[in-house]
């Protein structure tokens, strides 16, 4: 057979609980990655499909890295399907973290990966899941989301990247959040992922997210850490955990009083090279 259109750049594509990523191994920060790569490779008709980019990366070969991560640290270079760059991914780190462990990149089961967000400790599992620290959720205050009319009251929640997470009796299948939800620019100068909460059962929630750079995703990792904290506090809890389900699958969230948890699974689906005349001509474009 021949096979000359392996000849681009590596990729593997993977998900943690549904939200889906094209994964672009660069070891040597090499990799010329633009908008339109970004655009091109997560669109569902003319690319593989995916809701964000995750470029695997030397923390060195980052400009904008925090500047107290070790520069041999692997790096997680996150972008959303429009291109834009995102602080931090919680699903998007586990999918990471599986790909170094699977390609030999780490050894052994803990390690450290590098995100704008700074740096956040993953424990994999024997599964193909990880525990990942999610550093401390940072309520900054509280503020609302319209959508179609109604507006829904929320928690500003930052994780490395803004969350207005709602907690609401509302049935959740019947909104519609093709429609990107609005939000207060004065609380949020850099938009928001908006989460709608609603509790299930005892230490249960459901969760849909309209994500930043994205529509409505399946999952969000940030997001359902995000949720958590908003649904512990609905309960007069600053900590605790909660089980999250959303469209996607399962999640388990833990907040303590110095930091949250988020334990979930993380699927490699396949991966191969991409065309390299398709990439060069995206690089023109
Ligand atoms: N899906 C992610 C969050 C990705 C970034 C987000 N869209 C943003 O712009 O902040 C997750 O799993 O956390």
């Amino acid at each position: 057979m021949d096979v000359r259109f392996f000849e681009g750049p590596e990729f593997a594509k993977g998900h943690g609980t549904q939200n889906d990523f094209v994964v672009l191994p660069d070891p040597d920060g090499e990799l010329k990655l633009t908008d339109a790569h970004v655009r091109a490779l997560c669109d569902r008709r003319r690319g593989f499909g995916a809701d964000g980019v995750l470029r695997v990366v030397p923390t060195a070969a980052i400009p904008d890295a925090p500047a107290d991560l070790h520069p041999d640290v692997w790096f997680m270079d996150y972008r959303n399907a429009d291109g834009s760059i995102a602080e931090m991914c919680g699903n998007g780190v586990r999918v990471f973290a599986r790909y170094l462990v699977d390609s030999g990149l780490v050894t052994g089961t803990e390690f450290p990966v590098g995100t704008r967000a700074g740096l956040r400790q993953v424990r994999t599992h024997s599964d193909g899941g990880s525990t990942v620290d999610m550093g401390a959720a940072n309520v900054f205050g509280e503020s609302a989301a319209t959508l179609a009319g109604r507006d829904f009251p929320g928690l500003a929640v930052d994780l490395g990247n803004p969350h207005l997470a709602c907690v609401t009796d509302a049935d959740l299948d019947a909104l519609d959040l093709a429609e990107s939800p609005a939000h207060d620019s004065e609380v949020f100068p850099n938009g928001v992922n908006v989460e709608f909460v609603r509790p299930t059962g005892p230490g249960r929630v459901r969760m849909r997210v309209h994500e930043r750079g994205v529509g409505e995703t399946r999952s969000c990792g940030t997001g359902t850490v995000a949720a958590a904290v908003a649904a512990l506090r609905a309960d007069g809890e600053t900590t605790g955990s909660r089980t999250v389900d959303v469209p996607g699958g399962t999640v388990q969230v833990e907040v303590t009083g110095v930091t949250t948890l988020l334990t979930g699974p993380a699927v490699l689906v396949g991966g191969g090279r991409i065309d390299a005349g398709w990439w060069r001509q995206l690089a023109g474009g």
